[in-house]
This record gives structure tokens, C-alpha cells and sequence, in this order.
């Protein structure tokens, strides 16, 4: 018996010391190994689950009148591949299948996936079904369910500042004023060593984040140093997407430690720089929030819910910038409507080294307003490629009478979901959907036209939305206005990257090279 209790212990130990110095040293040799062996490796493990997997029937769509979507569910891990690899794809030809409403499963996550605008309008209005916000906080920032109860203050904020016409003034004339400064320097130094007439070579989404990433960050932060943290935004978006999957923790350690490390970096980073001067007042009333609320206010939390609004600010605005550019710089009429139009609404303050910045209020929003064209443009080009994945959770047993005369029962903790990719494309909303009409929106107040939601909706629609318009229109203005361009002729449409519609506007999946110099 002592003999084969020692034998026992002995094996428990050496099965311990196997794990903990196992996997220890498998996850640094994962991480040591290039993007290729990772992708690879990648693949093997997800055949591997698949194969197990088959094994493993699931008895989704029982006792449902909402039918599940078999088509693109794989058993185990449901609709993960295929809500990966294309959300629009998987959720259209659903709708094809199954009508406006079915269920489908990514992992252990239920969606009840709605498609119909209207029947969205009634789930988004009913008071049991609510945005849990804070469940994309945890993940994607690394922030605490504590935060709950600091979300409604924090809303108080964005309608004072952020959806107020006098809150939002100063916070687009200093987005101006940055944006203009950017280039004048850009402009002077070319000029300084002689190489002003050359022309310079970048890609247009390349462009689209020069112009916007500093002087949106100094505009709205205020004066940190943006490029310090540019390079961990720009990892950390990168993968952004596979952030809102309900993968497990290990998942995230394993495949995205570049991604976590930039994050942490961005989190830590704000602690640093509590009072940056020239701060919005937006920003600056924010922090005076936060601290306010240090005393049981992690670091944390304070610096994921920073990095969770840098994010927001920059995120879908930098592929909005481009696309924009895109539709518009490839449209003959419409450039031509828009050159006009911002000749005549923006004055042509030139781009000189003795300017003095601080007294320049050159494009103020009530100038940017007058631009209906350049609106309705752009409008038209969220309408393409904004197709925001909006959910909302129940809170206690509801039933939903839907448009197709199905009554839809919903149970505590299930999550209903809307693509805006459905209404975006639906040729009753919008004929010819897939054609940029660039006047499609013109002298129409996009909040109201039906169907029409880039930035989502209801209580947790999009707070940055108008500023995130006029941070758009003055990189398109800027451009036309200063910049001479050469872009090859574009015949097709890039496609977007593809897991990453659904979280707001996808950027493309090859940049378009662009040469462009300024104007003397
Ligand atoms: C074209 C650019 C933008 C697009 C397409 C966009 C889209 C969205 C969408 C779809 C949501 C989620 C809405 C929902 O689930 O109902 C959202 C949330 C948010 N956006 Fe934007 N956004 C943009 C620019 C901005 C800018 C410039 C800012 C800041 C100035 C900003 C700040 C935020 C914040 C703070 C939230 C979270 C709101 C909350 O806590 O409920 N966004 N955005």
C-alpha cells in the first residue's frame, strides 16, 4: 500500500510538474514562432476541433417557432467559421433561407438575428431588451463589470458634449485647426529642403490615417504625444475584430499577445498623462469624472475605459475617411459637385508658414454645413460600408409580435441582433443599392431616414456621429482644397476586410496607391 501511495504521489507530481512546466514553455514557443508557422498552426488545431466536433451533434432549433440557421452552422462551434469569414454572406443568404428572423450560434453565444428594419425599430423601443455595453467593455478593453453603474454619468457627458451643437464647436474648429497645421508643416518642410513639386507616394488608407489620427487625437485628448501611441493602435486594431468573438481567455493569450501587450500599453499609457493640457472639455470633464470616481475606480478601468473611447474616436472614422475619398475621387459628377460646393462654402485661407495658427477659425461647422453635397456623400458612402452588428440583451420574458405575424418569445440573458447590412442593401430602402448615387441624400436628414443606421441606434447609437461627419468632410475638403492627387483608375471595389464588417465600417482589404503634393 505505502509503495503504491508513493507511486501515486510520485505520478501526481510528475503529471504537475509536466503541466506547469509544459505549457508554460508550449505557449513561448507558440509565440516565438512566425505568422506562417502561427497560421498553420492555427489551422491544424481548428481541423482538429472540427473533427472532434462532428462527433458532437447539437440540438439547436428544438421546440423554436424562430428556426436555427443550419446553413454555415458547423456542430460545437455553430456559426463561428462562417460569422468570421463573412458576416454579410452567412447573414443574407440566412435571411434568404430563413426570413427576416432566425437564430444562429458563434460558439457558446445565441443571437436571435433580426434583418427587418421595422421589426428592429419595435426591439430597440421595448424597455426589457437593453444594450449591455459593458460585456464588450470586459473583453475588448479589459475593463470590470463594476463599470455598470460609471456608464450612465458617462452619457450624461457624450449628449452634453458630444450631441450639442455648442458642446461640439470648439471640438470641430480645433479638429480644423490641427488638421491645417499638419499640413502646413508637412507643406513647409517640403518646401524647406526643396522638394515641394515632387510627388509623394502612400496608399489612400494610409493617407486617410495621416490625416486624421493626430490631429483627431490632439483634438479631442489633447497633448499627448499621438505618434508614441500610434503604433500599438495600429496592432491593436489590426485584430480588433476577434476581440468581440466570445472566444475563451487562453484563446486571446495563445493568438493575439502582440494585440494584448499593445493594449496593455495603451491602458497603461493614459496614467501617465492624467491632465493633458488642450484637452477638449469634453475630455477634460471625463477625466474630472474619472477621478472623481477614483476611490473605487481600478487603474484598470481607468485606463481600458480611455483606450475604449481613443479607439472609438479613431477606428471606424480612418476607414471612413477612405472610403469616402474612394467613392468620391472615382465619380466624376460628384467631384465635380463637390469641388463647386466647397469653393463657394469654405474660404481659402492658403497654407503659409507665417500663419498664426491659434487666431485661424477658418472652416467652422456652420460652413461645413452648407456643403449638402459633400453631407449627402458621404452619407451614401456609410450607407455601403457601415454595417454595424448591434445587439441587445433581455432582461426579463418578453414576446415580440413581427412583422411577418411570427410572434418572437424571448427568455432573460438571450441576445437579439441587427445587421445594418440588411437595410443598407434592401432595394425598397434604397434602389439600386449597390450604386454610389452621391446625391442620394441630399437636403435629407440622415437620422431619419428609415433603414439608414451606420452608427447604430437607440439609446446606444454612436455618440461621436456628428463629429466623426465633420472630421470626414474637412479631410475630403483639405485634400480637394490643397492637394493635387494621380490615382490609378479604379474598375473594381475593394472588398472590405471581411471579419471585421459588423463592428462598425470595415476598412478595405488592399490599400489603393495614391500620389499626391501640394498645391503652390
Ligand atoms: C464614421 C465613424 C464612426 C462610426 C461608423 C461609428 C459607429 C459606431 C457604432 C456602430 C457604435 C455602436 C452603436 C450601437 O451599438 O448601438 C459606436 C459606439 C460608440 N462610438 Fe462611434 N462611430 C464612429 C466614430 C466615432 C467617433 C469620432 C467617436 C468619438 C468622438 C465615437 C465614439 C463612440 C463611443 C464612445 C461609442 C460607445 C457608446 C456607448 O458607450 O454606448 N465614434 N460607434
Amino acid at each position: 500500500m505505502k509503495i503504491q501511495g508513493n507511486w501515486k504521489t510520485e505520478r501526481r507530481l510528475m503529471s504537475k510538474t509536466f503541466e506547469m512546466s509544459f505549457f508554460p514553455y508550449a505557449i513561448k514557443k507558440w509565440n516565438e514562432l512566425n505568422d506562417e508557422l502561427r497560421a498553420f498552426g492555427s489551422l491544424v488545431m481548428a481541423a482538429i476541433i472540427l473533427v472532434l466536433a462532428y462527433f458532437l451533434r447539437s440540438n439547436d432549433g428544438e421546440d423554436s417557432s424562430i428556426p436555427y440557421a443550419t446553413y454555415g452552422s458547423y456542430p460545437v462551434i455553430g456559426h463561428l467559421l462562417s460569422f468570421l469569414r463573412c458576416r454579410t454572406k452567412l447573414l443574407l443568404e440566412c435571411g434568404q433561407q430563413y426570413g427576416q428572423c432566425f437564430r444562429i450560434k458563434v460558439l457558446k453565444q445565441r443571437f436571435t438575428m433580426i434583418l427587418s428594419y421595422a421589426d428592429w425599430m419595435t426591439i430597440i423601443r421595448n424597455q426589457s431588451l437593453k444594450f449591455d455595453g459593458i460585456d464588450f467593455g470586459i473583453k475588448i478593453f479589459g475593463i470590470s463589470p463594476a463599470l455598470l453603474k460609471f456608464d450612465a454619468d458617462g452619457h450624461r457627458l457624450y449628449v452634453q458634449h458630444l450631441k450639442n451643437r455648442d458642446g461640439l464647436r470648439p471640438m470641430v474648429v480645433e479638429f480644423v485647426r490641427r488638421t491645417r497645421k499638419l499640413m502646413k508643416n508637412e507643406k513647409v518642410a517640403l518646401e524647406k529642403n526643396g522638394t515641394v513639386l515632387n510627388w509623394i507616394s502612400s496608399g489612400l488608407l494610409e493617407f486617410s490615417h495621416h490625416m486624421l489620427y493626430q490631429p483627431s487625437t490632439l483634438a479631442l485628448i489633447g497633448e499627448i504625444d499621438p505618434s508614441s501611441l500610434e503604433n500599438d493602435f495600429r496592432v491593436f486594431d489590426k485584430s480588433f475584430h476577434y476581440f468581440i468573438i466570445p472566444f475563451p481567455r487562453w484563446v486571446y493569450s495563445w493568438f493575439l499577445p502582440r494585440e494584448l501587450k499593445a493594449r496593455s500599453r495603451l491602458n497603461a499609457s493614459w496614467l501617465k498623462n492624467r491632465d493633458p493640457p488642450h484637452a477638449s472639455e469634453f475630455h477634460r470633464d471625463r477625466l474630472a469624472h474619472l477621478s472623481n470616481n477614483s476611490h473605487w475606480l481600478s487603474n484598470e478601468d481607468y485606463g481600458g475605459l480611455l483606450t475604449g473611447f481613443f479607439w472609438a474616436s479613431l477606428g471606424n472614422t480612418i476607414p471612413g475617411v477612405f472610403w469616402s475619398l474612394f467613392y468620391i475621387l472615382r465619380d466624376a459628377k460628384a467631384l465635380e459637385t463637390i469641388k463647386e460646393e466647397i469653393n463657394t462654402h469654405l474660404p481659402d485661407v492658403p497654407l503659409n508658414a507665417d500663419d498664426n495658427d491659434s487666431l485661424a477659425e477658418d472652416w467652422t461647422p456652420e460652413q461645413l454645413d452648407l456643403c449638402a453635397y459633400l453631407e449627402s456623400a458621404i452619407n451614401e458612402t456609410l450607407r455601403l460600408v457601415g454595417a454595424p452588428f448591434m445587439t441587445r440583451k433581455c432582461f426579463r420574458e418578453t414576446q415580440i409580435v413581427l412583422q411577418d405575424g411570427r410572434t418572437l418569445n424571448i427568455k432573460p440573458d438571450e441576445t437579439v441582433a441587427w445587421f445594418g447590412g440588411a437595410s443598407h442593401f434592401d432595394p425598397n430602402m434604397f434602389p439600386e443599392p449597390t450604386t454610389f448615387v452621391f446625391d442620394r441624400f441630399l437636403n435629407k436628414k440622415a437620422e431619419t431616414v428609415p433603414g439608414f443606421m451606420p452608427f447604430g441606434g437607440g439609446k446606444s447609437i454612436c455618440p461621436g456621429r456628428f463629429f466623426a461627419k465633420y472630421e470626414i468632410k474637412t479631410c475630403v475638403a483639405m485634400l480637394l482644397r490643397y492637394m493635387e492627387y494621380k490615382l490609378e483608375v479604379i474598375e473594381t471595389i475593394p472588398t472590405q476586410v471581411l471579419p471585421r464588417i459588423g463592428v462598425g465600417i470595415a476598412p478595405p482589404s488592399r490599400d489603393i496607391p495614391i500620389m499626391y503634393r501640394y498645391k503652390i
